[in-house]
């Protein structure tokens, strides 16, 4: 079986990996043909995935012809560059299979549903607590596939599946989309209490009190409460939320220490999905009418508007009630 991965960031090198683990052909999409040549040559993705050597199942290209005859394709570019690849790839796609995290600016879609929107089909949405490298290198892990359809759900599973890297089949897309979502800007809080030195409890607390913002919005927007708890939400932010080894958390971290978000993300090649995500998932909800105070003080902070303390001030003050 062959299947196409676009997007040859760290995620999507690290899921070529997985698949050709897996037993399939890979064909590994870039946008610079430059770079697909690169890797082609050095059959490394030295920008994004330094030292992992890529299989000879893997068949980097820059040629969108990569998706005839795959038997599904794995999206894993950034949220925010997921409708522009969209609308670059033919009328008749293979099912998609969605790779990334986040809130579209502007339209404030839902991965799947920016897919929904301009390629309708079957598509299902791969989330959960995994680190590239650490997939890249075998270690174990476990993710969720989630889609209505349970075909595709099985198609994508048992192909990409190994013991090392255990996938779970899920029915609430909507949950696992928003978990992926929000544990980003979640992590960004998490950092910059770190960053501020306020302590592992005001951590902690963000990140539990985080998980309740998480969890209202998948239900208003259609998701399931338990999926809060699993992999793609609880999982991820465990994962994300608690250590420099997250892009979001490092972040925050940053911000935490009084930079600003210019200065963080100056001369950085990989993407913090959450600094796009905090002002999209925040209006998203708002328009589901949903308050996320602290994606909320997330969005406030990236744009400059106040400092950690004082976000962590205004939380604390606000009205007692039960949890
Ligand atoms: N790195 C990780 O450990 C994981 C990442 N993800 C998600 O996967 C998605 C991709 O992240 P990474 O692979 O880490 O990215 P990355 O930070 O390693 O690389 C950035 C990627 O974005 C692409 N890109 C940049 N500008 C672009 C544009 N204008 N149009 C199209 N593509 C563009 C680059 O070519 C590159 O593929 C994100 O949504 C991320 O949250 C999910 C799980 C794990
Ligand atoms: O999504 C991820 C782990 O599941 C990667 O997290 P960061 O983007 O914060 O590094």
């Amino acid at each position: 079986m062959r299947i196409a991965v676009l997007g040859a960031g760290a995620w999507g090198t690290a899921l070529a990996v997985q698949a050709a683990r897996a037993g399939l052909e890979a064909t590994l999409w870039a946008r610079d043909a430059d770079r697909a040549a690169a890797m082609a040559t050095a059959r490394e993705n030295a920008r994004h995935l330094p030292g992992v050597a890529l299989p000879a199942a893997i068949a980097p290209t820059a040629d969108l012809g990569a998706l005839d005859g795959a038997a599904f394709v794995l999206l894993a570019v950034p949220a925010q560059h997921l409708r522009a690849i969209l609308a670059r790839l033919p009328r008749a796609v293979p099912p998609l299979v969605i790779a990334a995290k986040g809130v579209e600016q502007g339209s404030l879609l839902l991965p799947l549903e920016v897919a929904e929107a301009l390629r309708p089909g079957p598509a299902a949405i791969l989330s959960g607590p995994n680190f590239a490298r650490e997939v890249a290198l075998g270690l174990p892990a476990a993710a969720v596939v989630a889609c209505r359809d349970a075909a595709l759900r099985d198609l994508v599973g048992a192909a990409m599946g190994t013991t090392g890297f255990r996938l779970y089949g899920g029915d609430d897309p909507v949950g696992v989309q928003v978990g992926g979502a929000a544990k980003n800007v979640i992590a960004i809080a998490a950092g910059a209490v770190i960053g501020a030195g306020l302590g592992e409890n005001a951590r902690a607390a963000l990140v539990t009190r985080g998980l309740a913002e998480l969890s209202r919005l998948a239900v208003a927007l259609g998701g399931r409460a338990e999926t809060a708890a699993g992999l793609s939400g609880m999982g991820d932010l465990l994962l994300t939320a608690t250590g420099p080894g997250s892009r979001n958390t490092a972040l925050g971290m940053e911000l935490g220490r009084g930079r600003s978000l210019a200065e963080a993300l100056a001369g950085k090649v990989s993407v913090a999905e959450g600094a796009a995500t905090a002002p999209a998932l925040v209006a998203r909800a708002a328009a589901a009418g949903v308050e996320l105070p602290i994606c909320a003080a997330v969005a406030e902070l990236l744009a400059g508007g106040l400092t950690v303390p004082e976000a962590m001030g205004r939380l604390l003050a606000r009205p007692r009630r039960d949890e």
